[in-house]
């Protein structure tokens, strides 16, 4: 029979409190007053037009990037007053899937997913197999250890690359562009076993995504970053029901509205040397 310390707050502490942050890249400010909280067990997307800085709130997270103001709390623990020694532990409790989940191309798909548990533990090489072949049967590849990067499908190299993500039991999976390339089915594929392997494996899972259907389909919590902020957050249908025109416009996909197609230019005229209109 299992027992909660009642006095515990690990179980209900969130995974991660972002807390007042502002954030950005040498005197530039790229987000301010950044306020986000992700309990534990649930799958967080971070969306956003290009450039309004959700690679950087990702950044925040694994302390590539310190706030300039404001906490970053990683299971209780501020990340930025934390020497190298303690961030690598932290580290270690995060996967990460970055843009297109590149694969190593001259190892093979058991060696690609093996690849973190070589470099951050010293497990015995049966106890490597075992845990590889658990990740690789989760992602349902567990036939295809032997092929090359070049061997599988695009679809398949993605589940190798999430493979390799969970391959050390992380608490928290990061991941930026998931979907970037896949064809509508294997994109499918992807998000189920994204939120699949969330809930199954107790992960929490953080999401850069410009695919707002999937993204939608699966996430607990939506964060919208612009405007140097988070213009909203909340459930999927809090955002898709959002009467903002900015989040309205950009979950429903509308070409134009707050975010403008033209970037700012000088007259069409001038650049294509017509002659001015005669002013009126
Ligand atoms: N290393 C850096 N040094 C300076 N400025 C940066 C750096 N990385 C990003 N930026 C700037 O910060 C802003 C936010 O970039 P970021 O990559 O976080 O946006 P994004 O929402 O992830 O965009 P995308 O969807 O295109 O990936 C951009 O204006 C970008 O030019």
């Amino acid at each position: 029979m299992a027992f909660t310390d009642p006095h515990s707050t690990k179980n209900v502490r969130p995974l991660i409190e972002v807390k007042d942050v502002t954030v950005g890249y040498g005197d530039r400010v790229i987000l301010k007053d950044v306020n986000v909280t992700l309990p534990r067990g649930k799958v967080m997307a971070l969306i956003g037009s290009s450039g309004g800085g959700k690679t950087t709130l990702l950044r925040l997270l694994t302390r590539q990037l310190r706030p300039q103001s404001g906490q970053v709390l990683f299971d209780g623990q501020d990340l930025a007053p934390m020497d190298q020694a303690q961030l690598y532990a932290q580290r270690r409790r995060m996967g990460m899937l970055f843009q297109f989940g590149a694969l190593f191309t001259d190892l093979s798909v058991f060696e690609n997913v093996a690849f973190p548990l070589r470099e951050h533990t010293r497990l015995s090489e049966p106890m490597i197999r075992d845990l590889v072949l658990m990740k690789l049967n989760a992602v349902g590849l567990r036939g295809s250890r032997d092929l090359m990067p070049n061997e599988v499908s695009g679809g398949m190299a993605r589940r190798v690359a999430l493979a390799r993500a969970i391959a050390l039991d992380p608490d928290l999976v990061l991941y930026d562009e998931p979907f970037a390339g896949l064809d509508p089915i294997s994109l499918g594929v992807t998000a189920r076993l994204i939120r699949d392997l969330n809930d199954a494996l107790g992960l929490t899972s953080v999401i850069v995504s410009h695919d707002i259907h999937e993204t939608f389909g699966i996430a607990d919590h939506v964060v919208m970053v612009a405007n140097g902020g988070v213009v909203a957050q909340g459930t999927p249908d809090e955002l898709r029901n959002s009467d903002n025109p900015l989040v309205h416009q950009f979950v429903n996909g509308e070409s134009d509205g707050p975010v403008r197609f033209h970037q700012p230019a000088s007259p069409v005229r001038e650049d294509f040397g017509l002659p001015q209109e005669e002013s009126a």
